[in-house]
Formats: structure tokens, C-alpha cells, sequence
């Protein structure tokens, strides 16, 4: 399912109705209709209902419902704001019809008055239209609704007040129940501080025909199987741990032997052949007595229990066989390693997965990366994205998408923003959302595990595009799935063993 940008949802719109020749009322009939079910499905038994309506054509949708809604058997009244001379010709027709149909429409005062007795206000103020902070008196309105309005509140296509491409608050706007959106969701569906006011979110069908988006596909799709599920496949039974992959993760330092731990686990759970975790030589010992199925290999001693900065004798020899490397799962901070990451990246053609302090490496200077031969994933949250690019944590979160759109774009990489709403954009530019917040993956340790699902992806052959969303898909899963009491207690650990469960889920 595709995520638009305002201007994506307009030559959706634009197209459908010059090229294809389907009339814009038809469009707008399908809106309105399609919301007003959504409401009569909830509420069976008819309700009283005030229908907030602009003059765009959110307002129009609004019309619409207010005439469905009317025709079900609701008491409904239309508060509108705006002039009829300006709407457009289609608004105007549904305005008209409401008119003769006798349903009341009032003005912002006076349907203020009506907010606080209401079992459900439609927020048909403003939708996609939206330019900059609120002006009066729609602004008052607003917050009229959240102040006094006890009943249910449905916002149609998105929530006034909030700006549809970089999810921002333009000062106020409508705490929604539900949200009913046309044609595909939009950006701040998916963006904070607006995802937090849109409530419940459902897509309807309004009649855009598919060719329509197949000539003009939006640039983002949320995050599900159909993208990638054919990767996941069952194992061939001629398959040998050779067949799938070998991947190798640089970190675990003095301290923090468990996040390459938990990378390689992750990355053997998610079914990749081989895994072999370089360690500094001190940290042998101690990760043999913890883990049994990876691989390790010690590196060059640095002090204080880490990398020394310099690669081991026989690189060169054992270099080759890995098919993913995974760089920064507990890899701590050494002299001389920005020298040691450009001879890893330049020396090494196979995918790379550069997380945690792979990436603080890189701050300020992700120019060495444009020289890859083969792709680099990075796996910011948002305080190493700030660090890479010299930003605050405010900036990367008020426009995460720009963000992670950028980097990828200007250094040929695949970038994955974590947090609510996972943002993953490929080089290309085009870009997929994890629809899904996952509060249990909220945890130290959960960031390694899916640094080593995305590594055994790309070890086991599964293209970047996929394998990376693949990956945050399986990881986000699994944390709900080792939800088994509360969010609170999961461990990093858990989700490695839910791994299985999740793959299963979409075989
Ligand atoms: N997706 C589709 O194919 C369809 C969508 N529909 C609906 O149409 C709106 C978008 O309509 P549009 O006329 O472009 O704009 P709006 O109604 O959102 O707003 C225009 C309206 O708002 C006023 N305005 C703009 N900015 C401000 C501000 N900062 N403060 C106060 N007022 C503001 C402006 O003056 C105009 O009056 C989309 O969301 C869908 O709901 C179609 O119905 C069907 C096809
Ligand atoms: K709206």
C-alpha cells in the first residue's frame, strides 16, 4: 500500500480525472460515501451528528457524509465556515444538495454550540489543502472541538490542523477517534506530532483506477509481506549451511560482548548458514562460554578491552568466505579506526551493515561511502542520525522521512531511521514505512538484534530492498509476538526466539 505526499495525492486525483475521465464528483461521492460507512458500520443505531465542513474540498467530502448520514436516519447539522463562492464546483453541488435535502447549516458560532452535545463531530474542515498556521477562525474551532467535544470524533482524510507531508501541528489541530483517508494513507498519518492525533486510521477505495498508480507510483509504500514474502521461502532440501549465507559481525568489546552476541544469534535465528563474530583476542574467551553456535575470530588488542585499529594476519584469507558483514554491535571506539573502516568498506565488496558505533565513525563524514562497490545499509535512531549529519535529535525527528530520503540519496545507501514508524529509504529514493509502533523493542540490546537480522538477510543473497524491510517487518513481529505478558519486561534476547514464530506467520 502506497504513502503519499500532498502533491502525490493531487496527480492521483488529477490524473484520474483528465486522462481517465472520471469526474471529480464521482471521486468526492466515493470519499464521502465510503466515510459515512465507516461511521454507520460503528455506530448501528442512528446518532446525532455535526459535520464541520470548509470550503475546500474536505468540505465537500463533508457534504457528502452529512447527506448519507442524514438519509440513515441521523439528526445532522452542518457547521460550515468559508464562502460558497469559492468552493469548488463539486463542493458546490453537495452543498446545494444538502440545502434542498433541509439539513441545517450553520456558522461557527452557532455550531459550537452544538459540539458539546454531539455523539460524533466530522471534522471535514481541512485536509491536503492545508497552507501554513491556522488562520481564524478555523483555528478557534479547533480547538473548540478538543476542548468540548464528549462524543466521537471522525476526521476526514486527515486531522485539520495538521500538515499532510512533514506530520507538524499548525498550531492546533483536531484529536480524531478515527481517521478515514482516500486512496492510500498520507505522510503525517505516519509522522509525529501528527500520527498522535489521527486515532484510528482506515484507507478506502474512492474509484482511482490502478493504471493510474501504476503511471504515477508515489515514491513511499508501507512496509508489508507482498514486497518482499517471496524471499522468505521454505529451506531447499538439498540446502547445507554453505547454501545460506556467512555472515561476520565486527564489535563486541570489553563490556559489550552481548550486543555482537545478540547481532549473531539474530543472525543465525533468522537462518543465515555461518555466523563469525570478530572480537578483540581478550573477549575469546569470555564469548566462547557464552554463545556456542557462532563462529568467533579474534582481532588485534587495542587497550582497555578493545580494537586496536589493526585487522588480523589472516584477513585476506578469510575475508572472502563471508557474504554480509555486520560492523558495530558493541564495537566501542579506537584510535585509528576511521583509517580501519575505509580499509573494511573499500576492501569488502559484499553487503554492509553499519550500526551503532559503525556509524559514530562515520560523523561528519559519510563521504568514503559513495566509494562502495557494494550496498551499505546504515541503522541510525534518531541521536546517531543526528550525530552523522551534525544535526540536533529535533531536527532528524521533525523531518524524519527528509532525513533518511537524503542520506541515502546523496551517499548511495540504504538508510533505516529506527524508531515509532521505521523509515527506510534506498538510494534510488524511493522509501517504505513500518506501519507498526513496537513499545517492546524499546529496550538496550534490541537495535544489535536487528542489525543481525538484516545482516543475515544480505548473507543469505536477499536483495537490499528486501531484505531490509524484510528484516524490520520480522523484527517488529517478534517483538509483539514475545509480548506475552507485558511490553515492559521483553528482552532483546526474546525477540531472537520469537524470530521463528514470526517467519512462520507469513509462510
Ligand atoms: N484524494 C483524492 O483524490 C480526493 C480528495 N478529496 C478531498 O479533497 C481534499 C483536498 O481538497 P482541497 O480543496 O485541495 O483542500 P482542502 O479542502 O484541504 O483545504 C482548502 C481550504 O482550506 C483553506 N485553508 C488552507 N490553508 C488554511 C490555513 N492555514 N488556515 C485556514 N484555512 C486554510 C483554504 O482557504 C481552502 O478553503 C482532500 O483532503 C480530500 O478530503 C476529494 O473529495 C476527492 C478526491
Ligand atoms: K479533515
Amino acid at each position: 500500500m502506497y504513502l503519499c505526499t500532498a502533491q502525490e495525492m493531487r496527480d492521483l486525483d488529477r490524473c484520474t480525472i483528465d486522462r481517465m475521465g472520471l469526474p471529480g464528483m464521482v471521486l468526492m461521492e466515493n470519499a464521502g460515501r465510503e466515510a459515512a460507512r465507516a461511521l454507520l458500520e460503528r455506530f448501528p443505531e442512528a446518532k446525532k451528528a455535526v459535520v464541520l465542513a470548509g470550503s475546500g474540498n474536505n468540505g465537500g467530502d463533508g457534504f457528502v457524509i452529512a447527506r448519507h448520514l442524514a438519509a440513515a436516519g441521523w439528526e445532522v447539522s452542518i457547521g460550515h465556515l468559508g464562502q460558497v463562492e469559492k468552493m469548488s464546483p463539486e463542493t458546490q453541488t453537495f452543498y446545494g444538495v444538502c440545502r434542498q435535502m433541509g439539513i441545517p447549516i450553520v456558522g461557527k458560532n452557532e455550531s459550537e454550540k452544538w459540539i458539546g452535545t454531539a455523539d460524533v463531530v466530522v471534522d471535514a474542515l481541512l485536509g491536503t489543502g492545508v497552507r501554513g498556521e491556522l488562520r481564524e477562525p478555523v483555528r478557534t474551532l479547533i480547538h473548540q472541538v478538543n476542548r468540548t467535544c464528549q462524543g466521537f470524533v471522525l476526521a476526514v482524510d486527515i486531522p485539520s490542523g495538521v500538515d499532510t507531508d512533514t506530520g507538524a501541528v499548525l498550531g492546533e489541530a483536531i484529536r480524531a477517534d478515527l481517521t478515514v483517508t482516500f486512496a492510500a494513507a498520507k505522510w503525517c498519518h505516519y509522522l509525529r506530532p501528527a500520527a498522535e492525533y489521527r486515532g484510528e486510521l482506515k484507507v478506502v477505495d474512492i474509484g482511482i483506477p490502478p493504471a493510474v498508480v501504476t503511471e504515477n507510483p508515489p515514491r513511499a509504500q508501507l512496509n508489508q509481506p507482498s514486497l518482499w514474502e517471496k524471499h522468505l521461502s521454505p529451506r531447499s532440501p538439498w540446502s547445507h549451511k554453505g547454501s545460506h549465507g556467512h555472515l561476520l559481525v565486527l564489535g563486541g568489546s570489553q563490556g559489550m560482548l552481548g550486543a555482537a552476541a545478540l547481532s549473531g544469534m539474530a543472525a543465525l535465528r533468522f537462518g543465515v548458514g555461518m555466523t563469525t563474530l570478530g572480537v578483540p583476542h581478550g573477549q575469546v574467551g569470555p564469548l566462547a562460554a557464552k554463545v556456542t553456535e557462532p563462529l568467533i575470530w579474534g582481532w588485534p588488542d587495542g587497550p582497555e578491552g578493545g580494537f586496536s585499529g589493526a585487522f588480523p594476519p589472516d584477513w585476506e584469507e578469510r575475508a572472502p568466505r563471508f557474504t554480509a558483514v555486520a560492523v558495530g554491535p558493541g564495537l566501542g571506539r579506537f584510535t585509528r579506526e576511521k583509517t580501519w573502516l575505509e580499509r573494511l568498506l573499500r576492501e569488502v565488496s559484499v553487503p554492509v551493515v553499519l550500526d551503532a558505533d559503525g556509524l559514530n565513525i562515520l560523523s561528519g563524514d559519510l563521504s568514503f561511502l559513495e566509494q562502495r562497490q557494494g550496498p551499505t545499509v546504515l541503522t541510525p535512531h534518531p541521536g546517531e542520525m543526528a550525530r552523522l549529519l551534525g544535526i540536533s535529535v529535533e531536527e532528524v525527528e521533525s523531518s524524519r522521512h527528509q532525513v533518511a530520503v537524503d542520506v541515502a540519496e546523496r551517499y548511495g545507501v540504504t538508510t533505516v531511521l529506527k524508531g515509532t514508524f521505521t523509515v527506510i529509504a534506498f538510494p534510488d529514493g524511493q522509501q517504505v514505512i513500518h506501519p507498526e509502533s513496537s513499545p517492546a523493542l524499546a529496550k538496550a540490546g534490541s537495535g544489535d538484534v536487528l542489525t543481525g537480522i538484516l545482516g543475515g538477510g544480505l548473507a543469505r543473497g536477499i536483495p537490499v530492498e528486501s531484505a531490509v524491510s524484510l528484516g524490520v517487518y520480522l523484527h517488529s513481529s517478534a517483538g509483539r509476538l514475545a509480548t506475552v505478558a507485558s511490553a515492559h519486561s521483553v528482552l532483546a534476547s526474546d525477540v531472537i526466539h520469537h524470530l521463528g514464530r514470526a517467519i512462520h506467520q507469513i509462510h
